[in-house]
């Protein structure tokens, strides 16, 4: 048994001399808790750990290690096995119900296959027949401060995988939000990549965690990413991982989602984003499963569930050659078009009461207006609104007084004229004898542009916020580099206006 121990710590400790020196050069200083009644044996071993840069505490007895224990962390704890009074394994056991993080290694004296197992049955994660070299003890040392670690940082992405698992309520009784609650249903059991369209603030997330919590993985890692949230040379490592020392910055090697997401699901928002560079690789990991990370040239296999999102038209992009073909085909084998909030017939009535808080109340007029407003932010607006409001109002009664005055004004161009949406709304060039933003929306031409409503709107918020593009994006509640492209948009726009219909705010 001996023999076996050691020939078996040897061939670990060869194997991986190199890489946990580089962990103990670069990482803190491993503690550990040294718990024997043999003085000499303590005190030469402390003295040589101790040498090697480790942080050694040694004790002669159990109660003082449950002292030690009580007062301090510890990465590693060797127990002596036999000892006066409390045993090593009954030291083991007491730690193991108190739930210490530490993982320990057993000293053995007689070497026996029972008590090794015993120990390894009650959670040490290994054991050494003395007497042992030095040399080994700090190899099993080292392995286990790596478990260690390694426990840890899973733990940390449970934690961020549950963090990121709300229960996901979608409210909404119109026929089109009924048509897609249908389709959630039909897609969720099968594994397919779905696709899910729809304008900003539909509720394309919450849909993805609908068909994650009805598909058969609802129990399986759900991890999200946002390719427009990242700048594009973090998506990929974001994404796919990466090695030590990949790139500048990358001080540790570093599982990507995909590998989180293993045996799940990953829902990948704004794909129109992902850079053209990475599309194949993406492609890839969809068509079989295979993946590497960057900088690794070590192939990994996974078997995660692809829902992507978009507010943009994928076949457009395609076209205009900013999307793969082969991947649009891939992703799109099931799709679901969310309408806007404007098309959910009797659903904002349902939406202002769901997050409106007890015990507050929307007068009637309050009611028409918002079901009147076209909502280019959608659903995300309408929370952002009826969440303004409730902070503006007095006596938990919301006023058409707590509303922003585009609302009350694109209301107020409608209210006796028309009894739904205006035709036409464009922005007129902004001089010094123009009123604001947004009276400047001209009603009653022959055709209704959502565009331009966004302009307004955005514009509106970009001038209050003094031009500052991060806080007008804030209050949006869209990225900021969302808001760069839609000013981008919006200039190219401009250009193609006749000259008396541009906004100065742009330049
Ligand atoms: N059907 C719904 N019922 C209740 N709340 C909803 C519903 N759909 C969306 N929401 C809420 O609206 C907000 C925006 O939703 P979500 O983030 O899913 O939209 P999105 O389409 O993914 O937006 P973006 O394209 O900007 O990423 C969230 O706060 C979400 O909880």
């Amino acid at each position: 048994m001996e023999q076996v121990s050691r020939t078996r710590v040897r061939r670990k400790y060869h194997r991986s001399r190199h890489r946990f020196k580089e962990i103990a050069m670069t990482e803190t200083p491993m503690k550990i808790l040294l718990v024997e009644d043999e003085e000499d044996f303590r005190d030469s071993c402390a003295r040589w750990m101790q040498r090697k840069g480790y942080s050694v505490t040694g004790v002669s007895n159990a109660a003082e290690a449950l002292t030690q224990l009580d007062q301090k962390t510890f990465d590693v704890g060797v127990f002596d096995m036999n000892m006066p009074g409390m045993s090593g394994l009954e030291l083991l056991q007491r730690i193991h119900q108190d739930n210490v993080e530490i993982e320990v290694i057993m000293l053995t004296g007689q070497g026996t296959i029972e008590t090794a197992v015993s120990a390894m049955k009650l959670g040490a994660c290994d054991f050494l027949s003395k007497p042992c070299s030095l040399g080994d003890l700090e190899s099993v040392c080292l392995m286990a401060r790596e478990r260690k670690e390694l426990r840890k940082e899973n733990k940390q992405l449970k934690a961020v995988i549950s963090r990121q698992r709300p229960a996901a309520q979608m409210v909404g009784e119109s026929k089109a939000m009924q048509d897609v609650m249908r389709m959630v249903e039909k897609v969720a059991p099968t594994d397919k990549p779905v696709l899910i369209e729809g304008e900003s603030g539909t509720g394309k997330e919450v849909v993805a965690r609908s068909i994650q919590q009805a598909s058969r993985l609802s129990d399986k890692p759900f991890v999200t990413i946002n390719c427009a949230a990242l700048p594009e040379n973090l998506v990929e490592s974001e994404l796919f991982g990466h090695q030590k020392g990949a790139f500048t910055g990358a001080t540790a090697e570093k599982p990507g989602l995909f590998e989180i997401a293993d045996g799940g699901t990953i829902f990948i928002d704004e794909i129109g984003e992902l850079p053209l560079a990475l599309q194949p690789k993406l492609l890839r990991v969809l068509e079989d499963g295979s993946m590497r990370r960057v900088g690794c040239h070590r192939e990994r296999t996974v078997r995660v569930r692809v829902i992507a999102a978009t507010n943009r038209d994928l076949a457009a992009e395609v076209q205009a050659g900013n999307f793969r073909e082969d991947l649009y085909y891939r992703i799109n084998v099931l799709s679901l078009v969310l309408p806007p909030l404007r098309e959910r017939e009797g659903d904002i009535d349902r939406l202002i009461d769901h997050y409106l808080p007890k015990p507050w109340h929307v007068e009637a007029n309050v009611r028409t207006v918002l079901n009147r407003y076209p909502w280019p932010g959608n659903i995300r607006q309408l929370i952002n609104i009826v969440q303004r409001a409730t902070i503006l109002a007095d006596n938990h009664e919301i006023t058409l007084d707590d509303l922003p005055a585009q609302i009350i004004d694109f209301t107020n161009g409608v209210s006796h004229t028309l009894p739904s949406p205006p035709t036409s709304l464009y922005v007129k060039e902004n001089s010094p004898e123009t009123p604001s933003l947004e009276k400047q929306v001209v009603l009653g031409e022959p055709e209704f542009h959502l565009d331009d409503v966004a302009r307004v709107h955005v514009l509106e918020v970009l001038k209050k916020e003094n031009g500052n593009k991060a806080s007008a994006a804030r209050k949006l509640g869209i990225h900021r580099r969302k808001l760069y492209r839609l000013l981008e948009r919006f200039s190219e726009d401009a250009d193609k206006q006749p000259e008396s219909v541009t906004t100065s705010v742009l330049d």
